[in-house]
């Protein structure tokens, strides 16, 4: 378990805990020494001569001092290293976070991170600030005991050896247990974790088609799991505690009968019993609660497992050799990519041609969003290249200060319009900050809301209408300023202020920029530079308007759908 913990902490921690095992082992010596003069103390206390006994009272007095002096840092030092391990987890899984690509985020996976960060960096904290302490001193004062025994009485010494084997083998054995019902009960909770996530994000759409009872019953079952797998844990540890507190009681007894016989056989004087009885006492105390000690042991090594895979996981990997692009035109070179196995671009070649706006239409679940992704590098494709300036994008030493992305999900953070619009450059000044948001016209948002440019947007941007989400987006990525910019243009219908004040955001997005934008309305499509008809995982058609139009072909058959889907209006009759 230790050398688990040193290996998945990382030599920095090394030292810490190294001086923390020391101080513990110390401070364990020293209270078993003190335990082991107890025995001389009252059998000359208990004796013919009890002033004999001054010189052992001041012996036991000075370990008694040092005792103190060594637990009292080591105490110190326990907490110390607990919180800086829980900090420099926090850290490690936050930058490990930061590193995985998209793909791994599903909701199970963010309700597991959630219950790894808030849970098992507590177990691990533990370790070192509450376990460390009682695990090094229920090994170390038992062994300074029996060894001690030895010289006083070697039939005690024996038994206690006997007990001291018998409880290391249930303590292992019953820890077993307790891990795999820890293991099981952690896949659960992060499970429950995952499905609160899911429920809380669900229930817009559970509401709209008032489903909250089907709703309920995934999260329903994942907490009935929860508190069965509680429940098994309980369980599991039950024959720990109860095997050890038998053996510890079993070993009292025996030592007790044994030590009584030979005092009845004349081996042993009354005193010395007493003694010995006392050190027995202290022998035993230990044993009863390793048994609680064993599971939070075996609960803090599924942690550390669980961290570490979380660390292991693999990142996308990073190019050791790297190229500066020339120049913000994109191309595709038989793209082939899928989720799970399931193929959806099908060896796709295209060009974005370098500051001009390129529009991608295609029927619904085309790929157009799994095209933009992989130019952002949320994944890389299967096979084929995604190049940028003649540049795979694998190869780019930085593709984020390249790349803005404007998603139709935006998410925006729990604080005011002008701090999510600085999250595209937080270094901006202040005056960058508006000028970026007056272009992409989200002064008309801090007009209109109480509190202006400091009102609160709500968590995830609630307070906000889909556009104006979308404005504040494009907002943060004029303030980024990237060369290029990828867009996904809002399906849902807008009123024409919010589509007018979303066009001259856009607008102002793509000058001199080179803009992919997966087009939905007809304006866009118009003022494309250029168009790519994305069908069957490939580029089927490709041009600009009229000559797409005059084609006749696909693109000319979904313009002529959209126009007319276009020209319906409900009007009051
Ligand atoms: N994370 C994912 N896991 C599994 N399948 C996915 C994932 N994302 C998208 N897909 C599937 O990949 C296909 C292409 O999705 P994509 O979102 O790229 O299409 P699209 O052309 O942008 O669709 P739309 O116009 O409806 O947004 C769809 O069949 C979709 O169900």
């Amino acid at each position: 378990m230790i050398r688990r913990l040193f290996a998945a902490l990382g030599p920095e921690h090394d030292s810490a805990l190294r001086r923390l095992l020391g101080l513990f082992a110390a401070a364990a010596l020293l209270q078993g020494a003190a335990f082991v003069l107890l025995v001389p103390v009252l059998g000359e206390v208990l004796g013919n001569e009890p002033e004999r006994a001054w010189p052992w009272v001041i012996a036991l007095a000075v370990l008694w001092i040092g005792y103190a002096a060594v637990n009292y840092p080591a105490a110190l030092a326990g907490y110390k290293t607990g919180t800086n391990l829980s900090r420099d987890l926090h850290h490690r899984i936050g930058d490990k976070v930061a590193q995985l690509p998209l793909a791994w985020f599903s909701a199970d996976r963010v309700g597991g991170i959630g219950h790894l960060a808030a849970q098992r960096v507590v177990d691990i904290m533990s370790v070192p600030a509450h376990l460390l302490r009682p695990l090094v001193d229920t090994c170390v004062t038992p062994l300074v005991v029996v060894l001690a025994m030895f010289v006083f009485d070697w039939r005690l010494a024996v038994s206690m050896a006997v007990a001291a084997v018998a409880a290391a083998v249930t303590f292992r054995m019953a820890g077993r247990g307790m891990q795999a019902a820890d293991r099981h009960a952690d896949a659960v909770h992060a499970d429950a974790a995952g499905r609160i996530v899911e429920f809380a994000r669900a229930q817009p759409v559970l509401r709209a088609f008032g489903r909250t009872v089907e709703g309920h019953t995934a999260l329903d079952d994942a907490l009935t799991a929860q508190h069965t797998a509680g429940r098994r844990m309980l369980r599991a540890g039950m024959p720990g505690i109860v095997g050890l507190g038998f053996i510890a009681q079993a070993s009292f007894i025996v030592l007790l009968a044994l030590g009584t016989y030979l005092a009845l056989d004349g081996s042993l004087g009354t005193a010395e019993l007493i003694a010995l009885l006392v050190l027995a006492a202290r022998f035993v105390e230990p044993i009863m609660f390793i048994a609680e000690l064993g599971g939070a042991v075996r609960v803090a090594q599924n942690a550390v497992d669980e961290i570490n895979a979380l660390l292991d996981t693999e990142t996308l990997p990073e190019s050791e050799v790297t190229r500066q692009p020339d120049g913000a035109d994109i191309e595709l070179d038989e793209v082939r990519f899928g989720y799970d196995g399931t193929a959806v671009l099908d060896g796709l070649s295209m060009r974005v041609p370098e500051r001009r706006m390129t529009a991608l239409v295609g029927p619904s679940g085309a790929g157009k969003t799994t095209v933009i992704k992989l130019i952002a590098r949320f994944f890389d494709p299967d096979a084929g290249s995604v190049r940028v300036g003649g540049v795979d994008v694998r190869r780019l030493p930085d593709p984020t200060s390249l790349i803005s992305a404007v998603f139709q999900d935006v998410y925006l953070f729990d604080g005011t319009i002008l701090d999510n619009v600085r999250v595209g450059r937080p270094d901006a000044t202040d005056e960058e900050v508006y000028a970026a948001a007056r272009t992409a016209r989200v002064d008309d948002i801090a007009d209109r809301l109480p509190g202006g440019w400091d009102a609160p947007v709500g968590e995830g941007g609630s307070r906000l209408s889909g556009g104006e989400r979308q404005r504040i987006s494009i907002a943060r990525a004029l303030l980024k300023d990237t060369p290029i910019v990828l867009f996904d243009e809002a399906t849902a219908a807008l009123d024409a202020e919010n589509e007018h004040a979303l066009q001259q955001a856009m607008a102002a997005l793509s000058r001199d920029r080179t803009v992919l934008v997966i087009a939905h309305r007809l304006h866009t499509l118009r003022e494309a530079d250029h168009i790519v008809v994305l069908d069957g995982g490939r580029a089927v058609e490709e041009g600009v308007h009229d000559e797409l139009l005059a084609r006749d072909g696909r693109y000319a058959h979904y313009w002529r759908e959209r126009s007319r889907a276009h020209g319906w209006r409900l009007t009051s009759v």
